[in-house]
């Protein structure tokens, strides 16, 4: 076994074991909750932006520190997300949460900008067919849009957020090799992103194919620049996710109420849902800082309006006990 990898799992072990995580000063894993973006932008019934508006409040009570609010997309792809600016002028932004945004160029990112927002997420396919479905250009043409974005970010000194997605398989073209996640991974973390989150978009990893798409791209990137993004499509977001915990990644993102799924990735669910992300890791005595009940709260507030149970075990089982 290799000597980083030895050394990661050490690590985790101690982190997990350490009761002084306890103390919030130094939580070990941070979450970042995707649910009003990620979560929405594929939701059938149009939500009322003051119901988003109201929903990121209640997120922003619960000790979560970073929450991606919408995204500045075209309105003709995603008109869930037209009400964008609305909805981040909004928002009461609590001090100590950061509200980033997701933008597909630079377009999107003037958008962002005039609103105040202080972080940009970009988002780039490991997949040329998705790429295509998704963005309606090549990934070459996705960098190229990034690049503007990166320098336009640069001037206005706001940070970038990279999403690289179908890390494991893409809707069109099948299996994705790990490599092209490693080369285009370093490649937005060399072009200025501070952070990769590596998406398994359709939730078809597993933890061997997650373990290896990991391997490949820790040869070129340390595994405080990562974050993983599961979905829960084959119910391995959970299993998934300690893979990653276990190879040093400590940045997580999930949907409140297990919401989402991507508009092209067909069939493809919500991510993993943050209450049973909370309650995992909490059962590890690692500290995530999030008040679990003020989350289960949330994520029925959400779902009653879009008329769905939620897709949490967690926040199924816990919350009539709440009431
Ligand atoms: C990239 C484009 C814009 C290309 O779309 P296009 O049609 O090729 O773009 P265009 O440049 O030809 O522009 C067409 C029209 O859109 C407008 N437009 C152009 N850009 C913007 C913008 N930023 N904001 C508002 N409007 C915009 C532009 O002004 C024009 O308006 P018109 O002249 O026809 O009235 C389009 O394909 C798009 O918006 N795609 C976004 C799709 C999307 O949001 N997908 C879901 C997010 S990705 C995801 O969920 C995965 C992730 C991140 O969660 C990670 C994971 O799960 O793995």
């Amino acid at each position: 076994m290799a000597f980083r990898s030895i050394c990661n799992k050490i690590l985790i072990r101690s982190l997990f074991k350490n009761q002084n995580l306890r103390n919030k000063s130094s939580v070990p894993v941070r979450i970042v909750e995707v649910g009003p973006r990620d979560g929405l932008q594929n939701e059938s019934v149009k939500v009322h932006p003051d119901v988003k508006i109201e929903f990121i409040n209640q997120l922003s009570q619960t000790g979560l520190r970073t929450i991606e609010v919408t995204s500045f997309v075209s309105p003709k792809w995603i008109p869930q997300m037209g009400d964008n600016a609305e909805v981040f002028s909004g928002i009461k932004k609590e001090t100590g949460v950061t509200y980033p945004v997701l933008v597909p160029n630079i377009q999107g990112c003037k958008l962002a900008l005039k609103v105040g927002a202080e972080e940009v997420a970009i988002f780039i396919a490991a997949s040329e067919g998705f790429s295509r479905k998704n963005t309606n250009c090549t990934i070459q043409e996705s960098l190229n849009r990034t690049k503007e974005v990166i320098d336009l970010a640069k001037e206005n000194n706001i940070k970038v957020r990279g999403y690289v997605s179908c890390v494991i398989g893409c809707p069109y073209d099948g299996k994705v090799p790990p490599s092209s996640v490693a080369k285009l991974t370093e490649t937005l973390l060399t072009m200025g992103c501070y952070e990769i989150s590596l998406g398994d978009t359709i939730g078809v990893g597993t933890k061997i194919t997650v373990h290896n798409m990991l391997q490949d791209v820790l040869k070129t990137t340390t595994s405080d620049k990562l974050a993983i993004h599961c979905h829960d499509t084959y119910g391995q977001a959970l299993v998934n996710i300690l893979v990653a915990l276990e190879q040093g990644i400590t940045v997580v993102d999930a949907a409140v109420a297990g919401l989402g799924g991507c508009p092209y990735a067909r069939g493809a669910t919500g991510n993993v849902a943050t209450e049973d992300l909370v309650y995992m890791l909490e059962g590890m005595g690692v500290n995530t800082g999030v008040d679990l009940k003020k989350l289960i709260k949330a994520g029925r507030y959400i779902s009653d309006y879009i008329k769905k149970v939620p897709a949490s075990k967690v926040n199924n089982a816990l919350h009539s006990k709440l009431n």
